[in-house]
């Protein structure tokens, strides 16, 4: 089969939950061997989207192509490329991570052979417990485990709704290099739902904002970052009185438990900050800007962000 642009596309979804309408018009597409974020305000509509794309629900109209296939017209063949984790994994907890792996990969329906099970045990980094019982996991493992499935018919598409819910940092970090490494190494496409911006910024090339049920907007995350217009900039700076006083005197300064905030920097202005810093011999450790994609996200969706930062 030729290999398309767009592993999936999602064409004029409308669906009505109840009385509501949840979706409206929703289209996008996404590019191969990227990382999406999805991003949207509790109640968006995001994980009904995701429904349908999985096809666990039926779009009232509109379509979704996977791999160029119908969803609803060719249905098998398009969920032969499609991987995801939408509820919590059913795993088997009382089987060892191996067993759960065989289970499911008897389930498929084209044979799945031993070495690509070991493949996606090594991926998800997972050797060392892989005859263990899952009940002894950690969440972080049992979430691994999860994708390892997801990924062992190797999807093209693999779709995430909110990944990293009650993971700890470390394993939030773990999960962030197994997803960069499957974009990177087998051109897998991710879409990632999450209420963490920060997360989505770290993980992700760009990001489908929605809002209402309809698309705000599909940028790249860099971009969106470079356009917001004003940004909190933190430095780690030393001394830190003089450096207040050279910074003071062109922009509008505070101290932070992390350091000097400066507000209202634009992007394009931050290397005149480490000029001034560097200029006046000060010792700069870091620069950051972590809130980029917060400020621009609120300003994309009329500050009705509502998420959890
Ligand atoms: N079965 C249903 N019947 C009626 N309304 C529903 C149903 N399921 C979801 N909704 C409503 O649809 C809207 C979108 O919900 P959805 O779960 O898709 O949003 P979300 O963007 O994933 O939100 P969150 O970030 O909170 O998970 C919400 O207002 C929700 O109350």
């Amino acid at each position: 089969m030729k290999m398309n642009e767009h592993p999936l596309v999602v064409e004029k979804l409308n669906k009505t939950l109840g009385k509501k309408q949840i979706i409206h018009d929703l289209s996008f597409s996404l590019e191969r061997g990227k990382i999406y974020g999805f991003l949207g305000p509790n109640g968006s509509g995001k994980t009904t989207t995701i429904r349908m794309i999985v096809s666990l629900i039926k779009p009232d109209s509109g379509e979704v192509f996977i791999e160029g296939n119908s969803i609803s017209k060719n249905r098998e063949q398009a969920l032969e490329h499609i991987g995801a984790i939408v509820e919590n994994p059913d795993l088997y907890l009382y089987l060892t991570g191996m067993q759960n792996l065989k289970h499911f990969a008897d389930m498929n329906p084209r044979p799945i052979e031993q070495a690509r099970i070991d493949e996606v045990v090594r991926l998800v980094d997972l050797e060392h417990a892989i005859h263990k019982k899952v009940k002894s996991y950690s969440l972080g493992m049992k979430q691994r485990l999860g994708i390892a499935i997801s990924i062992l018919h190797s999807p093209s598409v693999l779709i995430l709704d909110e990944p990293t819910n009650g993971l700890d940092p470390q394993g939030i970090r773990d999960l962030r290099d197994y997803l960069q490494k499957l974009a990177q190494e087998d051109e897998v496409t991710l879409l990632v739902s999450s209420h963490q911006l920060s997360e989505i910024e770290l993980l992700c090339d760009r990001a489908v904002i929605i809002q209402e049920g309809k698309l705000v907007d599909e940028v790249s995350v860099k971009t969106i970052a470079n356009e917001a217009d004003k940004m909190t900039v933190t430095i780690e700076v030393s001394p830190q009185e003089q450096a207040l006083e050279v910074l003071q005197q062109e922009w509008k300064t505070n101290l932070s438990g992390d350091g000097i905030e400066i507000h209202e920097v634009a992007y394009q202005e931050i290397p005149q900050v480490i000029h001034a810093l560097s200029q006046a011999q000060l010792a700069v450790y870091s620069v950051s800007y972590k809130k980029r994609l917060e400020d621009a996200y609120f300003s994309l969706t009329d500050g009705k962000g509502g998420l959890n930062l």
